[in-house]
């Protein structure tokens, strides 16, 4: 029989799911159901008049991997090849990463010649770290924060400097809260497979999802790609996915279409919307963040509900910036700042370094945004309600100054306040996932769970996920 599938959230996962339902002859219509007046969730970039382009949430999106060759696929199934910017390997932005520690900027550590010396912040080679690491007897935790589990496989100097300012870099959360089975699975599993990190990376710890690239994909791995974005920004990816799909006859795509409630009906459910209006589905692909999916089940799924708002998300304050000239007394892809540093102030991207095609047309400018907040938003601006976008701006010029000795102010700015924006995977979400995917099986809820609350953040992982949900329900197209 074919199905009426309802996919709810417009963001990646919500368009990718949408993407794969709609080659699947079993599917006979897709309703995507969108809360705001656009698809595409974080994808969000402000195009200026005279052509600048600034990123409120992703900004470049790796192209390495299973996910990242599958996300390349649609981009050329899209028609954006000649849109997509690429960053090669060589390029300063790929090589250049900094942390502010201590009151100064420091090149992190990279290939063999950064890992034989002892470079600042860190006191040893990291090549000592990782040669003990070898000989580190296999944990027995189910999981283990990252923190935890790097302080105890290859130091805590590490894990307190480099580590932590990783999990603030990706997940704007906390290495000490967060779940390394969860975050970094690629490090669990080699802890697991080979009883090391290095051995598990050198001989690979088997496994993942095989995924046949394009002719972009295989450009992107000749040429050694380490993230792409897009002409217009990386909204221009959403927006022609969006206009795909509207050309799809089974595809039905409403914006300003929130979601209300969710009640089984039959086999299936009845879904309400805010302005009234109610339609039928036979099967639901989530992808609304947990907590907002959670409050719209009905009361009989408690348990699951109860599993769904345990997974907790960040706010991040994003501050795009621009200069005139170029200011930067140093060129790469931005600087982390380690908690012990400065808590709320995560780090500073050099957006103009990776893409100048994004500065102004005409002049020379550097481009700049500041994230703050993430685990630290409230306990240092208070609750994201009755912070001021002056708060913010102050706080992200004051730290660009000191941060890289300047003394000038933007010529233009923009402040976003981005609520709950970043899922955290704290230590057991394997476990709550488990869980919940078990409950929905018991109940035989017709009702797949995708998106970023669950098994990755990244663009990919997200894109991904989508694609996982529609092929679980309809099979591989
Ligand atoms: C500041 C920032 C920087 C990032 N940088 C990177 C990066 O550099 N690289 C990278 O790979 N990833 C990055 N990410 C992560 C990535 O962008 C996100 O994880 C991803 O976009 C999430 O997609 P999604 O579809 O799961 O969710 P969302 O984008 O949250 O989409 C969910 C959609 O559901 C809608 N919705 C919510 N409630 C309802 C309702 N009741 N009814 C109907 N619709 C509803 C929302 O309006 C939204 O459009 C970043 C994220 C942020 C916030
Ligand atoms: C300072 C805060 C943040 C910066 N970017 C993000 C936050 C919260 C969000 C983010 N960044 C990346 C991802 C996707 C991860 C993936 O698996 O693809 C997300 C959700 C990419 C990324 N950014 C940095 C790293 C080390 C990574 C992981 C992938 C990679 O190695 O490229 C570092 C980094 N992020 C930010 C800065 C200032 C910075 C380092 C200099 C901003």
């Amino acid at each position: 029989m074919q199905k009426v599938v309802a996919v709810l959230g417009g963001g990646i996962g919500g368009l990718s799911a949408c993407h794969h339902l709609s080659k699947s002859p079993n599917v006979s219509k897709i309703v995507l159901l969108e809360r705001s007046g656009r698809c595409g969730g974080w994808l969000s970039s402000i195009r200026r008049d005279d052509g600048a382009v600034f990123e409120q949430g992703p900004r470049g999106v790796r192209p390495a991997g299973a996910v990242g060759r599958n996300t390349l696929n649609m981009v050329s199934e899209l028609g954006l090849e000649s849109e997509v910017l690429p960053v090669p390997k060589d390029h300063v932005a790929s090589k250049n990463r900094f942390l502010y520690v201590k009151g100064q900027l420091h090149k992190m550590p990279s290939g063999p010649g950064g890992a034989v010396r002892t470079i600042p912040p860190f006191s040893r080679p990291i090549i000592q770290s990782v040669l003990k690491e070898i000989l580190i007897r296999k944990g027995t935790e189910e999981d283990e924060s990252v923190h935890a589990f790097v302080s105890r496989r290859l130091g805590s100097e590490l894990a307190d400097i480099a580590i932590d300012s990783l999990c603030r870099g990706v997940f704007a959360g906390d290495s000490r809260q967060l779940s390394v089975r969860s975050c970094f699975p690629p490090l669990y599993k080699a802890e697991q497979s080979r009883g090391s990190i290095v051995l598990g990376m050198l001989m690979g710890s088997g496994g993942g999802p095989k995924v046949v690239p394009s002719d972009l994909a295989k450009r992107a791995s000749k040429e050694s790609w380490t993230q792409w974005s897009l002409k217009r920004g990386i909204q221009a990816f959403p927006e022609a996915w969006e206009d795909t799909l509207k050309r799809q006859e089974r595809v039905e795509l409403h914006h300003h279409a929130k979601v209300k409630s969710l009640n089984m009906n039959g086999g299936g459910w009845e879904i309400k919307l805010d302005d009234g209006i109610s339609l039928k589905a036979d099967h639901v692909i989530s992808t609304l963040p947990a907590s907002e999916l959670a409050s719209v089940l009905p009361p009989a799924a408690q348990p699951l509900s109860e599993q769904l708002r345990s997974i907790a998300t960040v706010t991040v304050a994003v501050v795009n910036l621009e200069y005139e000239g170029f200011i930067l007394p140093v060129t790469g892809f931005g600087h982390l700042v380690p908690s012990s540093e400065d808590p709320g102030l995560l780090g500073v991207v050099y957006d103009s370094v990776p893409f100048p095609q994004h500065n102004r047309s005409g002049g020379l400018t550097t481009r700049l945004t500041v994230m703050m907040g993430g685990a630290w938003f409230e306990q240092t601006f208070g609750h994201p309600d009755s912070v001021t976008k002056q708060t913010l701006l102050d706080r992200a010029t004051k730290a660009v100054n000191s941060h890289l000795g300047l003394n000038c102010q933007p010529v233009w700015s923009c402040v976003a306040l981005l609520k709950n924006c970043i899922p955290q995977y704290h230590l057991g979400h394997w476990k709550r996932l488990e869980k919940m995917r078990q409950y929905i099986s018991n109940h035989n809820l017709p009702l797949t769970l995708a998106g970023a609350s669950y098994d990755g953040v990244s663009v990919n992982d997200v894109i991904f996920s989508g694609r996982t949900a529609a092929e679980g329900l309809t099979g591989k197209t």
